[in-house]
Formats: C-alpha cells, sequence, structure tokens
C-alpha cells in the first residue's frame, strides 16, 4: 500500500515536471523577461516622479537605511535613489530611455523576436540619450535634471576646447549624423513623405468640401414648400454658411444645426440623397453642381490612379491597383534583409590575378633617339623644301613604334600637294611604313607618321598597370595597347559592339585577341563574362582550356569548351542565337532595354528567379580565322552571324572575329555593316586595307602590333600590347586553379535540322532519353508547356519542343492551343506508370 503511494507520488512529481517544462510559463528566461519589463515600468514611474519630487527627496539621500526617513518619490527610496542617479548624476531627462529599453527589450524577448533587433533598439537608444544629454545639457546648463552631470559636463568640455559656437556646431553635426544613420532619409523617401502628406491634406480639404456639398444639396431638398421669395434668403444664408465652413474649416455638424429650422418646415430628406426634384433643388443645384464639378477636377489632380464619375451627379471613386510598387516595396523589403543579389557569391573567394604574373619588356619608357629625330626632321624639311613647300613650325611626337612629325605649312600651300609627297618623303628617310594624315583631324596640322629605328614593346603589365585602364569605368574595358602619344589606349568592347579584326599572318593578330581576352581577364569576375572561343587552327586559344568551368561557355553536350571543328560552330551559332531570344525575352519581361539595366534591375531583387529571370554574364565570342570558317561553312555561319551582329549588342553578346584575308567575300556587306568597330594589323594590299577600313593605310603599317583603329569615323594609330604565351599560360593558370564553377556556362541546346524528328508519328524506340522523366514532370505540374521542361530539366529551347512533340504523340498531352499551354490528358502519376506499363505490354 505504502509501496503504491510512494509510486503514485513519483509519477505526480514527474507529470508536474513535464508539466512545467511543455509550460512556456514555467519558463525561467519568460519569468525574467516579464521581471525586466515590470522593472521598466517601476523605473519609468520612479524617473518620472523624481522630475517632479528629486529637489525635495535630495536631502534625504543620505538616510536611504534609515525605515523612518519620509522620500516624495512614488516609487519610495529606491526610485529617489534611481532618480537621482541616472536623471540628476547621469543623463537628465533623456535617462527615461533606459526605461523605453527595459520595456522594450523585455516585450521583444517575450515575443520572440530575433536578437538583433533588441541589439539595435538598445543600441540606438543609448545613442539617442547621449546625445539627448549632450543638446540638452547645452540649452538647459542652468537646470541639472535636464542634461544631467553627464550632459553638463560634456557641455563644459567642449565648450572649453571649441568654445560656445564650436559646441552649437558639433551638436547640429552630431544629430545630423544620427539622423542619417538611424532613419537614413534618401530624396525618395523624403519626397514619398512629403507627397503622402500632401495626399492626406487634399484629402481631408475634399473630404469637407464633400461634406458641405452634401450639405448644401440636402437642405433645398428639406424646404420644398418654401415660396419663392423665401427661397433667396434661404440661397443667401446657405452661402453664408458656406463660406463660414470654409474659412473656419468647420464640420458637417455645425451646419446641420443651422439647417435645423428651415427642415423642421418642410418633408424631411435623407441626409446626403443626391436623387431629388430637380425642379425644387434649382436655385442650389447649379451651385452644388458647380461644386461637385470642382472637386471632380481637384480630386482628378490630387489622387493618382483614382477615376472619377460624377453622371447624374453621383460620385464613384474607384482605386486603381498599384500593383508595380506593390512590387517595388517588395524588392525593397529583400534588398533590406538580404542586400542587393551578388551574382559574384558563388566563387566570392575567387582572387583576381595579380599584374606580376606579366612580363616587363625591356625598359618601359620610350627611348628617343635625339639624333635620329634631328636627321628626320631635317630630311623632311629638306624634301618638301625641294618642292617648294615651306614649313612653319614642326614638331615631333615620339611614340613605342611610330614617331608623328606634325607640321605646319607656311599659308598658301595645298595639303593635297603634301599628300602626294608620301612616296618621295619615304624615299628620303629610307623608311617603311610612312603615313601622311593630311590633316589630323581636330588638331590644324599635317601629321607624318616615320617608324623608329629601334621600335619599343609595349607590355601587356604596363597597359594592364596603367590608371587608365585600372579606373575604367565600362562594361568590357579592352586594354588594345599604346596611341602614337603613349597614352594608354582603352575601348570598351560593350559599345564597340563587335570587332573585326584584319592583318597579314604574322603581323600580330592572335596576339592582339590575346591582348583583349587578357584585359577581359584583368578586370571582369567569372560571373559577369563568359567566352565562346572558336579557334580553327587549334594551337592559338587553346591555353584557354584551362579556364573552361571559369570563364568559358559551350554546348551542353560539347565535350571541349573550345571549338575548332568547323563543323560544329554552326550549332554553337545557332545555339548563341536561342540565347539572343531568350535573353530578349527575359528583357522584354522585365520592361528593360539592355543587359545593363536588367542586371541592374536583377540586382535590386526586382526580378523573380523562379519566373526564369537570371543575373546574365556578358558573352563573348571570339572566331579566329573567320575565313576558314567561312571556307569551309559557308552561308549557314553567314546567317547566324549577321542576326548575333545586328540583335545581339543589347543583350551583351559580342563578337570579335579575326581574318587573315580581308577580301569581299569573306567580310561581306552585311558583316561590314554591323561591325562598325574594325582593327587593322598591317596588310599587304591596299585594296585588303580598303575592305577592311574603307581607306588606305593598313598596306603602311609596320607589323608587329602595329595597328590602326576606327570606331567609324577617326584612325587612330595604336601600338599593339604584347602578351606572349607563357604569360598567358601562366594567367590561365592561376585562375583555373582556383575553385571553379562545376561546368563551364551552358547555352542552350541546339539540335540541327537532321538531329531533330520533328513529325508527330515518333517511333516508341526514338523517343528522348529524358521522355518519361518529362512526361512526369508534365502530368505533376498538368501543364503542358515546353518551357516548363526547360526548367525543370535544364534543357535548350529545342529538345522540350522536341520532347513536347513526342509526348503528343504517345498521347500524354493534348494538341498546340496556341497562347495557352497545351492539356495534359493524363490525370495523375498513377495512370501515368499503367500507361507506360500498358505500352510496354503492348510492345
Ligand atoms: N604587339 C606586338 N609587339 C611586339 N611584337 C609582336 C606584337 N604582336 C606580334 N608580334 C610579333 O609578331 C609575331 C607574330 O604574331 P602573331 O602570332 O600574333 O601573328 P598572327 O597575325 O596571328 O599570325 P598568323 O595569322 O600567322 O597566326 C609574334 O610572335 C611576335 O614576335
Amino acid at each position: 500500500m505504502k509501496k503504491e503511494s510512494k509510486t503514485k507520488k513519483t509519477t505526480t512529481t514527474q507529470s508536474d515536471k513535464t508539466n512545467k517544462s511543455a509550460n512556456p510559463l514555467f519558463n525561467i528566461k519568460f519569468l525574467f523577461l516579464i521581471l525586466v519589463v515590470i522593472a521598466g515600468i517601476a523605473l519609468t514611474i520612479g524617473l518620472f516622479s523624481y522630475l517632479f519630487t528629486g529637489v525635495e527627496d535630495q536631502s534625504n539621500l543620505d538616510a536611504l537605511g534609515d525605515r523612518t526617513a519620509a522620500v516624495a518619490n512614488t516609487t519610495g527610496k529606491i526610485g529617489a535613489y534611481f532618480g537621482h542617479l541616472l536623471i540628476y548624476s547621469g543623463f537628465g531627462v533623456s535617462a527615461l530611455f533606459l526605461c523605453k529599453i527595459l520595456i522594450h527589450a523585455g516585450i521583444y524577448g517575450l515575443f520572440g523576436i530575433n536578437r538583433t533587433r533588441i541589439k539595435n533598439v538598445i543600441f540606438w537608444d543609448l545613442t539617442s540619450m547621449v546625445l539627448l544629454s549632450l543638446t540638452l545639457g547645452f540649452l538647459g546648463s542652468k537646470n541639472l535634471i535636464l542634461g544631467g552631470i553627464v550632459g553638463y559636463e560634456m557641455n563644459l568640455y567642449f565648450v572649453d576646447y571649441i568654445g560656445t559656437v564650436g559646441t552649437i556646431l558639433l551638436i547640429i553635426f552630431l544629430v545630423i549624423v544620427f539622423i542619417v544613420f538611424r532613419f537614413k532619409p534618401s530624396p525618395e523617401k523624403i519626397k514619398a513623405n512629403l507627397e503622402s502628406i500632401k495626399n492626406s491634406v487634399n484629402k481631408t480639404i475634399e473630404k469637407s468640401k464633400k461634406e458641405i456639398t452634401d450639405f448644401n444639396i440636402d437642405t433645398p431638398e428639406s424646404v420644398p414648400t418654401k415660396s419663392p421669395e423665401n427661397s433667396t434668403p434661404v440661397k443667401e444664408e446657405h452661402t453664408d454658411n458656406l463660406e463660414k465652413l470654409i474659412t473656419d474649416n468647420l464640420i458637417i455638424e455645425n451646419a446641420t444645426e443651422t439647417q435645423s429650422q428651415p427642415e423642421s418646415q418642410g418633408e424631411t430628406a435623407p441626409k446626403h440623397s443626391f436623387t431629388m426634384d430637380p425642379k425644387a433643388v434649382k436655385p442650389t443645384i447649379e451651385h452644388s453642381s458647380e461644386l461637385s464639378l470642382k472637386n471632380k477636377k481637384q480630386e482628378e489632380d490630387s489622387f493618382e490612379g483614382m477615376i472619377l464619375d460624377t453622371p447624374n451627379d453621383n460620385f464613384v471613386i474607384e482605386a486603381a491597383k498599384d500593383e508595380e510598387v506593390l512590387e517595388e516595396n517588395l524588392a525593397a523589403k529583400l534588398v533590406q534583409d538580404f542586400g542587393e543579389f551578388d551574382p559574384t557569391l558563388e566563387l566570392s573567394k575567387y582572387q583576381f590575378p595579380s599584374i606580376d604574373i606579366l612580363k616587363e619588356y625591356g625598359n618601359s619608357g620610350i627611348t628617343i633617339d635625339q639624333e635620329e629625330l634631328e636627321e628626320n626632321k631635317n630630311n623632311i624639311v629638306e624634301t618638301l623644301k625641294n618642292y617648294k613647300i615651306d614649313i612653319a613650325q614642326i614638331k615631333a611626337t615620339v611614340g613605342p613604334t611610330v614617331t608623328l612629325y606634325e607640321i605646319i605649312p607656311e599659308a598658301g600651300v595645298r595639303i593635297s600637294k603634301i599628300k602626294n609627297l608620301e612616296d618621295d618623303i619615304a624615299l628620303s628617310l629610307a623608311a617603311l611604313g610612312i603615313r601622311i594624315i593630311a590633316p589630323i583631324p581636330g588638331r590644324g596640322t599635317i601629321g607624318i607618321e616615320v617608324p623608329n629605328t629601334k621600335p619599343s614593346i609595349v607590355s601587356m603589365k604596363s597597359v594592364i598597370a596603367s590608371p587608365k585602364f585600372q579606373n575604367a569605368e565600362m562594361e568590357l574595358p579592352v586594354a588594345l595597347g599604346k596611341t602614337i602619344s603613349n597614352e594608354t589606349f582603352v575601348v570598351d568592347l560593350a559599345k564597340m559592339p563587335h570587332l573585326l579584326m584584319a592583318g597579314a599572318t604574322g603581323q600580330g593578330k592572335s596576339v592582339g585577341l590575346n591582348a583583349l581576352l587578357t584585359s577581359l581577364l584583368y578586370k571582369k569576375h567569372p560571373a559577369e563574362v563568359k567566352f565562346v572561343l572558336v579557334d580553327p587552327k587549334k594551337v592559338e586559344l587553346t591555353l584557354f582550356n584551362k579556364i573552361e568551368r571559369h570563364y568559358l561557355a559551350k554546348l551542353p553536350d560539347s565535350e571541349d569548351a573550345i571549338i575548332t571543328d568547323n563543323t560544329k560552330v554552326i550549332n554553337t551559332l545557332n545555339s548563341l542565337c536561342i540565347e539572343m531570344d531568350n535573353r530578349y525575352s527575359l528583357l522584354k519581361d522585365a520592361m528593360v532595354r539592355n543587359i545593363k539595366e536588367y542586371n541592374e534591375k536583377f540586382k535590386q531583387r526586382k526580378l523573380n528567379p523562379e519566373q526564369g529571370h537570371r543575373f546574365l554574364p556578358y558573352i563573348v565570342l571570339v572566331i579566329d580565322e573567320f575565313a576558314d570558317l567561312i571556307m569551309t561553312a559557308g552561308k549557314e555561319v553567314e546567317t547566324p552571324i549577321a542576326r548575333l551582329a545586328q540583335l545581339a549588342r543589347a543583350i551583351g553578346i559580342h563578337l570579335i572575329i579575326a581574318t587573315q584575308r580581308p577580301s569581299v567575300n569573306v567580310i561581306t556587306g552585311i558583316i561590314k555593316a554591323n561591325f562598325p568597330a574594325r582593327v587593322a594589323f598591317r596588310v599587304t594590299s591596299k585594296i585588303d586595307s580598303r575592305t577592311i577600313l574603307d581607306g588606305q593605310g593598313a598596306d603602311q603599317l609596320i607589323g608587329r602590333g602595329d595597328m590602326l583603329y576606327t570606331q567609324g569615323n577617326d584612325l587612330v594609330r595604336v601600338q599593339c600590347a604584347f602578351v606572349d604565351t607563357p604569360e598567358v599560360e601562366k594567367l590561365t593558370e592561376y585562375i583555373g586553379s582556383q575553385k571553379a564553377y562545376p561546368s563551364a556556362y551552358l547555352l542552350p541546346e541546339y539540335v540541327g535540322e537532321d538531329g531533330g524528328a520533328s513529325n508527330l508519328d515518333v517511333d516508341i524506340s526514338e523517343r528522348d532519353a529524358l521522355f518519361k522523366q518529362a512526361a512526369e514532370v508534365i502530368v505533376i505540374a498538368q501543364q503542358g508547356s515546353a518551357s516548363l521542361l526547360q526548367r525543370k530539366l535544364k534543357l535548350g529551347y529545342n529538345r522540350a519542343g522536341r520532347l513536347i512533340d513526342q509526348l503528343e504523340a504517345a498521347g500524354i498531352v493534348g494538341p498546340f492551343e496556341g497562347s495557352k499551354a497545351r492539356s495534359v490528358l493524363i490525370p495523375d502519376i498513377l495512370a501515368l506508370e499503367q500507361f507506360f506499363r500498358a505500352e510496354e505490354e503492348n510492345m
């Protein structure tokens, strides 16, 4: 019996325990938080009370231990003590912030609001307390209760060092800093606040006016029996009331009071009713409709997005939906919570290569050979003199490979005369590659470019290290080399927007391409740019294989990212066209005009990734030996290239095409028209120069990276930066050794015409490998759309389209229904399994 009762007791204690742990009220933390809140309330009462009783209680503070000593504070001796400690000896009135902290933090804790918010509250309240104490300490230095000793002392300290004016300015500055960091005001926020204040003021005015109008219409109806003689005074009376109402901003009750007399004389009509006998209300209705018209106009002015209508004097106010703003708010909230989207996050530890990987060639500066300069100058002057051309002035600018002699001829000399002497000057200087620019655009001089006997190499290192490149605020900055005046030449590939490069063999094309790619590697994160490399020579761009998973893009089914087989180029180009079309539809959905705006919007989380939106990296397509490609693949490549060249600029696909033979059947009219930016290395004939540059000049270059660049107007002579194969190797090795994406950037799948089955009677054995999976996806979602398959199975558009055709042939989805998704003919996954089983049995 005893044992039984003991067991009973133990069970009760145990159940007690479990009850306690299950019941949140037995939680120590909970009790502590309640204590904090109550302490906060007690402190508030104590401090408040101290504000009025502090002076009285001050003398009794020492007698805290004495139980009989009386204090006036509502919370007794303890309250008086804390009041003295926190208000008088502490922060003055602003010590009340401490009460706020206790109550606020306690309540937040009770509701399980996260710690960061509690910390935030504490931080800002403490800051406010100190700042307020400082300010009040300054303003009320005579009353220590205002700023407390802390505020008073802080002020004394500042006044001693920076004087009264300095202290005022310091306080103002600190208040501004506080406001900026605490409330983060932005011009938009301020504008929005002002607007909402304006709107609410307008609303109130409109409301009171409307009430006045209602009141005005009601009244005459209530006096239909009144004689015409009476109507005028009544009207006047109402007008008086109306004016009074407007000026005094009175509410409608006042007005109805004045109405009570005439109302009692006639039949009472329901208030605010707009249906009444027009004859009876004639005198006032004009007035009221005038007012309502006025109202209508004002409301139209003040409420954006509201539709106002007054047929038969009825007010219909309809608020238009403002979805865009909602989305913006959501985006702003997302940005506030998670920060802007960072495309580089997946490879956040990626380290950009250091400049030391690149090599310095010789001494970086230019060596000026005074003798050579003097000799050339004399030769030019002599030769021109022989043809009776006098020179007023001559000036030399020494570049890395070429020196520019700028001459100003005497008045009356024909420019064309000098231009015709090109060969004679070349002969007298015994130099190759002399180019006469007559006149130099925008300078009013004639330029004669003479190659230096000892050209200096422009190292890639020097151009990459130049501030012009480092500080370039461009989308795709490319440092091509140095100009004749030894300035680094940086251009934006995104602005070109495509580049055509031509030059005879061995003149520096491949080095030029490497320089271009190197520039981008030094400036762009792997998330921001992807390369599609086509290299029929198989040796020039192979080094970039090492950065496949960082920077290269390829077709899903191809093994190598760098395309060396010309027949495969067609698929890649078509795939790029699909990518282009996909990107355009993304841009359309996002309602932006170009990739920059799109990515900006995506970063601000205004585009939903679940709707297919993604960060779009730039894609740079590089084709070396374009002539070879045209020879082997012909027209088939020309069409997609022309399409890309015409349309791809806005969506961030840029083409760089290099060719040895700039003949017209390689660089056709349509390609030329879409490649305004051109680089010409040395070519062998004037005709080639004309094909590439639409003018001569490229035939007079000296080779080894000497080039002319044009973006449609001026020709700029540039010495291309030199980057050697070992340097590129080191660079790619450095990048390649770092953490990479799981695979190269996958372009949409493209299956050539022969690869796809377009008819509906697809043989079961010829079905796509993903057929079953696709069927499952479609049946689960009950939505027969190709884009769903694209998303879920990560397929290209074509393959997804083919799968849909096969699903239709199998009877899983219904026929094409225009813009609507196809209907799914199998209701659920069980039915689908049965369907497959039945199919297998029939086989
Ligand atoms: N910018 C430069 N500065 C100095 N030397 C250069 C420069 N560019 C090219 N060279 C020299 O010219 C040689 C040939 O350059 P590159 O291989 O780029 O020519 P290419 O036009 O690509 O020839 P091909 O069409 O036959 O491949 C290089 O090995 C190098 O010695």
